[in-house]
């Protein structure tokens, strides 16, 4: 891994910030560092490999690689977006695999650099055709009713919303199910996890490591379901400030006393463990109210009340069939294709033989309007207009 890439030079010369594949690989630059996106050197896995060279020191440098990353693929393309983001076409990939985006600057890769303390920091993120819903964040006291209200969400709406199952070092009560309420995981198999930057939040709750996975939230996004975050006021602050959008609510109870009364009924911790969840009711239920990351407080009092107020915020009217999404469609990309960028579109152009004819196909994705990225998906990505000329046609 010793020599500069053979495009750099070449490309320093024509000027042009995106350098043709070459055995499979693709270099982009950006500023003073190439990325090279191929292969693994070591060809041990199946998943597409990201280098750097830094042409300032002459060095490379294997950065930290966060969210899933794409399988190898009979080819592709790289073209660059904005100064921080890398759009990836494979070639001869199903329609729900073919656009993948590699974050190298944005609002998360820098986190996430800081967190780490690493140099370099990179983040994959799938693209999805058209808009999912927002995230819902849902916060408040322990035993406000925050998993009742969510249950009774995802009961009336099973085709509308998901939960994004966490990770906890906390043992589970009599009816949790691993993989289903939570991944319960030992403490240092999660601090392991956050020290390679897997997790999109966590937070030190009632005495137990508690924390929101990117995989979690990536498994939502793939469903096309509106995704929910049952998380505490600090993991909401970490969600407020990425690169996610989502409605923020905090449920409050209607005294301290009553709250009180339902943690005692529910029966699932101990004295010492009620006492404890009390104790930090009041600061946090103090946080939510005044911290300015909430779009909503409400109050659960009465439970079908606070049903309705819940599904008035989100806009649902009630009805099972309301605001359905369904799941992002993937893009039907020609198996050998060629790129290229004009403004915010990228022309994918194919020819293909039929009945002795040649015709050319050109598609245009409109990159204008993308949201998310990494952690999660990148979504909006819009497939513009699919042209298809017959042989004698050169207007492509
Ligand atoms: N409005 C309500 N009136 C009376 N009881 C309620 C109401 N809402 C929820 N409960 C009951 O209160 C208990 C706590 O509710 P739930 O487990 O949903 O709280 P939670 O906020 O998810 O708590 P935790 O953060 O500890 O998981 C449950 O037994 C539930 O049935
Ligand atoms: N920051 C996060 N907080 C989380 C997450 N999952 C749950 N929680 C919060 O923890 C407490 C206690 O939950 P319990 O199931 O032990 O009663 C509660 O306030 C949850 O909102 C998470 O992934 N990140």
């Amino acid at each position: 891994m010793g020599e500069a890439p053979a495009c750099v030079a070449n490309d320093l010369q024509n000027g042009s910030p995106n350098l043709k594949s070459k055995d499979g690989e693709t270099s982009t630059i950006i500023g003073d560092k190439v990325y090279v996106i191929g292969r693994a050197d070591d060809a041990s896995t199946l998943l597409l490999a990201v280098k750097i060279y830094n042409k300032f020191t002459g060095k490379w440098v294997i950065p930290t690689v966060l969210g899933t990353r794409p399988e190898i693929c009979k080819g592709h393309s790289a073209v660059l977006l904005n100064e921080d983001r890398i759009m990836i076409i494979k070639k001869g990939s199903t329609p729900d695999d073919c656009i993948w985006f590699l974050e190298v600057n944005n609002k998360f890769v820098k986190e996430q650099t800081q967190n780490l303390g690493t140099d370099e920091v990179v983040a994959w993120s799938k693209g999805v055709r058209g808009d999912t819903e927002k995230l819902l964040v849902i916060s408040g006291p322990s035993g406000v009713g925050k998993g009742t209200l969510i249950s009774m969400l995802m009961e009336e709406f099973p085709s509308m919303f998901a939960f994004s199952v966490s990770h906890t070092s906390r043992s589970p009560r009599g009816m949790e199910k691993d993989g289903v309420h939570y991944h319960f995981t030992e403490r240092s198999v999660m601090e392991k996890g956050i020290k390679d930057g897997k997790f999109l939040e966590f937070s030190e709750v009632h005495g137990n490591l508690y924390g929101t996975s990117i995989e979690a939230v990536e498994a939502v996004a793939d469903t096309g379901k509106r995704c929910i975050l049952d998380i505490d006021v600090k993991g909401a602050r970490k969600v407020r400030d990425s690169s996610f959008e989502a409605i923020f609510i905090f449920l409050c109870p209607p005294s301290m006393k009553e709250l009180e009364q339902r943690l005692r009924a529910r029966g699932t911790e101990t004295e010492e463990q009620i006492l404890k969840r009390l104790r930090n009711a009041e600061a946090e239920i103090e946080q939510g109210k005044s911290s300015g990351i909430y779009d909503h407080v409400l109050y659960n009092d009465n439970l079908e009340e606070c049903y309705k107020n819940l599904k008035k915020v989100l806009g649902l009217n009630g009805s099972a069939t309301a605001n359905h999404k369904t799941t992002p469609k993937g893009i039907d990309l020609p198996p050998h294709h060629s790129v290229s960028k004009v403004d915010n579109k990228i022309l994918i152009k194919s020819e293909t033989l039929e009945l002795g004819e040649t015709s050319k196909n050109l598609i245009i994705l409109d990159v204008s309007k993308l949201k998310g990225g990494a952690p999660g998906r990148t979504r909006g990505l819009n497939v513009y207009a699919i042209y298809s000329f017959s042989n004698g046609l050169n207007g492509i």
